[in-house]
């Protein structure tokens, strides 16, 4: 039996980072997938390892279950209905099962990604053979959610094939996850990003779960519905970083000037409500659209300048910000910035085909 999943990426509009301090931010799905596929050994095959290929990176694992049960404290005693966090005890067990496969430097940010792994699949499955195969759309480490599709992905494949929850597969094949399944998917998917950032939102695995357009505070999700045309610019400036440092950066930074930063992470509260006022509100001709693509061009602008002040932007942000400038256009770093991907509002005056934000949820 093999079942396959996949998960959007995202871009996020306004309020990264401060949502992490309870502010509101804004974020929509886009259509980059990363694809998961799960199956288990016929006792026919004969084989007894939990395989883990990983296309993108052209990496392939292997543990034998014995050295699973071995290792891990709690196997076996976790169910696939209730997410749970991972204890410490199990974190070093599953630390010191991705140290032994001596990841080069160039490849250990992909450790993070790895456990996420361990955790996600011995938490449903225990010790159960498998094999597991990752293949994304998404660059990997540029602020497209790329962690999130991941953990969303592959809680929705391993939970596909859950005894304890009895999915059925319906018609040709096709699973149809109804509004607790989802919460159920991306609930898992918050464990497994806890695992790769330390300290989620929630936000970017929720928007890959549920798909569309969202609103997002405090762990609270608000679908948000559109007739707006809009429509992104996305460029990557190829600048590797990690959103785990990147988040920890901008806490250590409210931790020196609380009464700052708690005035900025305001601010970018007032910047998201706004931008879901103007995208909420109906459009009832072209001029109504030139004024509102202005309006959300100028809080773009002003977030980005407050992302600054967090000390998240990077040199080849400020340098895709001036460039877009020169042809009055507002950009912004989009995810966790230090590099990644920008942002541009393309303004319906100007037509070209940006990257359309699309309305997709993950499907399996
Ligand atoms: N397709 C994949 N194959 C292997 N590992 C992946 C894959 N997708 C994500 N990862 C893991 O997620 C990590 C990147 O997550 P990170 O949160 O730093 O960036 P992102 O999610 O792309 O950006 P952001 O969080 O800003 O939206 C990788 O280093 C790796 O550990
Ligand atoms: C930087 C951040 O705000 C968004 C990353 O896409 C982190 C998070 O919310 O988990
Ligand atoms: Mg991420």
């Amino acid at each position: 039996m093999e079942v396959r999943a996949r998960a959007p990426g995202k871009i996020i509009l306004a309020g990264e980072h401060a949502v992490v301090h309870g502010s509101t931010a804004v974020s929509a799905a886009i259509d980059l997938y990363t694809y998961v596929s799960l199956r288990f050994p016929t006792p026919h095959d004969n084989d007894d390892a939990l395989k883990l290929q990983l296309k993108d990176v052209d990496l392939e694992f292997s543990w034998p279950v014995g050295k699973l049960k071995e290792v891990l404290p709690e196997l076996g005693i976790k169910s696939a209905s209730s997410p749970s966090s991972c204890s410490l005890e199990t974190t070093k067990a599953i630390a010191s099962l991705v140290e032994e496969l001596n990841l080069v430097d160039a490849k250990l940010g992909l450790a993070s990604g790895i456990s996420a792994f361990l955790w996600l699949y011995t938490s449903i499955h225990g010790e159960k053979p498998a094999k597991v195969v990752v293949t994304s759309e998404l660059p990997l480490g540029s602020g497209l959610g790329s962690s999130a599709a991941l953990c969303v992905a592959l809680s929705a494949a391993l939970l596909s094939l859950s005894d304890s929850l009895k999915l059925d597969f319906g018609h040709q094949g096709w699973q149809t996850f109804g509004d607790s399944e989802l919460d159920l998917v991306n609930k898992w998917a918050f464990e497994g990003e806890k695992m790769i950032h330390g300290r989620p939102s929630g936000i970017d695995n929720t928007v890959s779960t549920f798909g569309n357009m969202i609103k997002f505070r405090s762990g609270e999700l608000t679908h948000i519905k559109t007739n707006m045309p809009l429509k992104m610019l996305v460029t990557n400036t190829k600048v590797g970083r990690n959103t785990s440092a990147l988040v920890a950066g901008v806490s250590e930074r409210a931790a020196r000037h609380g009464s700052a930063m708690a005035s900025v992470f305001k601010a970018v509260d007032s910047i998201s409500n706004e931008v879901v006022a103007i995208i909420q509100s109906p459009v009832s001709d072209d001029l109504a659209i030139t004024e509102k693509e202005e309006k959300l061009g100028e809080l773009m602008e002003m977030n980005q300048g407050l992302l600054q002040c967090m000390g998240v932007s990077h040199g080849t942000i400020e340098a895709v910000i001036k460039t877009t400038l020169k042809y009055k256009l507002a950009t912004k770093l989009t995810g966790a910035g230090g590099g990644g991907c920008v942002l541009t509002l393309l303004p319906t005056r100007i037509g070209g085909r940006g990257m359309e934000i699309s309305f997709s949820g993950f499907s399996s």
